[in-house]
């Protein structure tokens, strides 16, 4: 079966990121978010990064012109039912995928695949609360989507070879590399990254040192293209938090206990970039430490 049409549900970062190249690579995408707002930001947005690319050579003004016209906003599940892929980057909720997927169900066409880019959840879970756990499986880009190369593609227990295959093609297409993991919590990325990340939270917690001598350390002294607390901002520190949550409650292990501080940012609502505010304050011209 051809994949063709796609329907990313959620126009957050990774939904704008995932609509953005799934377009480019020619696919028709039917973008759906529950707020008008995120659709609408979402499309300047994937604008604004195709003008950027177009701008620098690396794609033609007319495939941009293409793609833009790919991309069908929408505010009704029931249009996402009717694509041969969907790819759910909803807020990292269970709660909330779980109830999406449910509520997609009576408008899915009988083939249709059905994906999470979540950062961690079982995948098996998520599955086995749809008609067609045979059919899903996990599909997780990294962020910045356009610019990172990686997709970790996450079978299920249940999920059938050619659902794996399938995926694997639209990686491929996309001009991305796949790599495979093992259903477990936060897969493989994010059981490396995350608790790192979390761990220089405590550092900041436990005053080893400030958010920028953290930051520069692991920038200089270990070569990271950003600081942790600067990547933490980025990804978003409720989604962080939920992953450490995951990995805490799914491994039983303490060495997965969120950071009390972080807990606190994210009771401030200071998520990050996405707020404005996290460990740095973006209101201003230049990002300001907060701590
Ligand atoms: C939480 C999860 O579940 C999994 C995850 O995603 S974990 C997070 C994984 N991501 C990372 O670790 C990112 C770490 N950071 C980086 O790699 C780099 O800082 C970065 C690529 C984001 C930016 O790179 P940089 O060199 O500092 O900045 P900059 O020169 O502005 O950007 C590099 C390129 O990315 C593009 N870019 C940067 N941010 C972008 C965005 N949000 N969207 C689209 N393109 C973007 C720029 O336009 C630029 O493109 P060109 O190469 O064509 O010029
Ligand atoms: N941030 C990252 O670096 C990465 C995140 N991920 C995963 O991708 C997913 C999305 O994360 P991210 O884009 O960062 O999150 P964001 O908070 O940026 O975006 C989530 C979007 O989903 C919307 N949403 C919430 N509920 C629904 C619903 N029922 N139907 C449709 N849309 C809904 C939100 O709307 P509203 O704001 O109105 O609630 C928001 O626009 C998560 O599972 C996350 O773990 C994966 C890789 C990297």
């Amino acid at each position: 079966m051809e994949i063709q049409k796609v329907g990313v549900i959620g126009a957050g970062q990774m939904g704008n990121g995932i609509a953005h190249v799934m377009a480019l690579a020619g696919y028709d995408v039917v973008l759906n978010d529950v707020s008008q707002q995120a659709l609408d930001s979402a499309l300047s947005l994937i604008h604004k990064n195709m003008e950027r690319q177009a701008g620098k050579g690396k794609i033609a003004e007319a495939d941009m012109k293409a793609a833009l016209a790919r991309i069908q906003p929408s505010l009704k599940l029931a249009d996402v039912g009717a694509t041969d892929l969907v790819i759910e980057a909803a807020t990292e909720r269970e709660t909330v995928k779980q109830a999406i997927f449910e509520d997609l169900q009576p408008h899915l066409k009988p083939h249709t695949i059905l994906t999470s880019n979540t950062s961690s959840i079982s995948i098996t879970r998520l599955a086995s609360r749809t008609d067609r756990p045979e059919r899903f499986m996990g599909f997780h880009f990294m962020n910045p989507v356009p610019v990172m190369q990686l997709v970790e593609l996450i079978r299920g227990i249940a999920t059938d070879e050619p659902t794996f295959s399938a995926c694997q093609e639209v990686v491929a297409r996309l001009g991305k590399t796949s790599a495979s993991a093992e259903d477990f919590p936060a897969f493989i990325v994010n059981r490396i990254l995350m608790p790192m990340i979390n761990e220089a939270v405590y550092t900041l917690y436990e005053g080893v040192g400030s958010v920028k001598s953290i930051d520069e350390s692991m920038k200089l002294g270990a070569n990271h293209p950003m600081g942790p607390l600067e990547l933490a901002d980025f990804i978003g520190l409720d989604t962080c938090l939920a992953i450490m949550n995951v990995l805490h409650d799914g491994l039983a292990d303490t060495k997965y206990r969120p950071c009390p501080l972080l807990t606190k940012y994210v009771e401030a609502g200071w998520l990050g970039r996405k707020t404005q505010r996290g460990f740095y304050d973006y209101r201003g011209e230049t990002p300001v430490p907060t701590r």
